[in-house]
């Protein structure tokens, strides 16, 4: 299978990067030598058995938690700006969709932003997610698909270059899902955002050969990269692309590597 990239063929400089990274929790080890490079305008996909690691690995990119012995969490620049999106939308109830999206760009010992400034870009991260019309809604106000838009602009609001997401979708039904599958690529192909990478953990074998460029699997804990396969997918991604011979081709492959984890 041929190599896909998406956003800027040819491209193949690395944004982030793990090299030998292990990690225990107590005498737990959960993470055993994972090596693994990001490239600038890719989606990365993460498979791998539940508990296995992967919200773990999101965690060391963030730099939340440290690798041990000279393992390596490298940034293509000191002030890469990375964002996050959980699988539950984390908001405040007691704030509306536009506070929540203002709420960290206005947090912090480096509060970057003006409250005139924090507005006017949660104000735009809520237009690119579609909620432009609901922004002074409540959470409970807002359906599960609604406050996932709203994490995400919560996200996007601060420019971020990187966005790791943990599950984001995995708790929607699936029409939101897919629907918001390819709001999410949208997104990141749109230049009105400061997206250059996204890596994704999804459980969704079918998902993650959807929307990546390459999909990442780990073993079962202590985990390891065993696999990383390219997607031979046109771009941009598309509705009915499910239907290409290369999508269920990739699609059974993963399938088979699964199963011998
Ligand atoms: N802060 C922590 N303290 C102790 N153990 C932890 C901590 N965080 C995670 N673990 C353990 O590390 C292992 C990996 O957890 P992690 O959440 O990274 O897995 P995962 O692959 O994302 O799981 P899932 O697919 O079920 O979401 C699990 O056994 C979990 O119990």
């Amino acid at each position: 299978m041929d190599s896909a990239p998406v956003k800027n063929p040819g491209t193949r400089d690395t944004m982030l990067s793990l090299r030998n990274c292990s990690l225990s929790f107590g005498n737990v080890p959960v993470l055993d030598n994972v090596s693994l490079d990001v490239y600038r305008n890719e989606f990365i996909s993460i498979l791998g058995p539940s508990g296995c690691g992967k919200s773990t690995t999101l965690r060391l990119m963030l730099r939340l938690l440290s690798p041990e012995g000279g393992g390596e969490v490298a940034y293509s620049s000191p002030d890469l700006s990375l964002g996050m999106v959980f699988q539950k939308p984390v908001l405040m109830p007691w704030l509306s969709a536009l506070q929540n999206v203002m709420l960290p760009l206005e947090l912090g010992p480096k509060k970057k932003f003006s409250k005139k400034e924090a507005r006017e870009k949660a104000e735009s991260a809520l237009r690119l997610v579609g909620l432009q019309d609901f922004q002074n809604h409540f959470p409970h106000q807002l359906s599960g698909g609604m406050q996932q838009r709203a994490a995400i602009a919560r996200a996007l609001a601060a420019d971020p270059t990187v966005l790791l997401m943990d599950e984001p979708f995995g708790a929607l039904d699936e029409l939101t899902r897919e629907k918001l599958n390819f709001e999410l690529l949208r997104l990141w192909e749109s230049p009105e955002t400061s997206l250059s990478s996204i890596v994704m953990v999804t459980h969704s074998i079918q998902e993650s050969v959807l929307l990546s460029d390459r999909v990442v699997m780990m073993s079962p804990r202590p985990a390891g990269v065993t696999d990383i396969i390219p997607v031979p997918l046109p771009s941009p991604r598309q509705a009915g692309m499910e239907e290409l011979p290369e999508f269920h081709r990739t699609v059974k492959e993963l399938r088979k590597r699964v199963k011998h984890l």
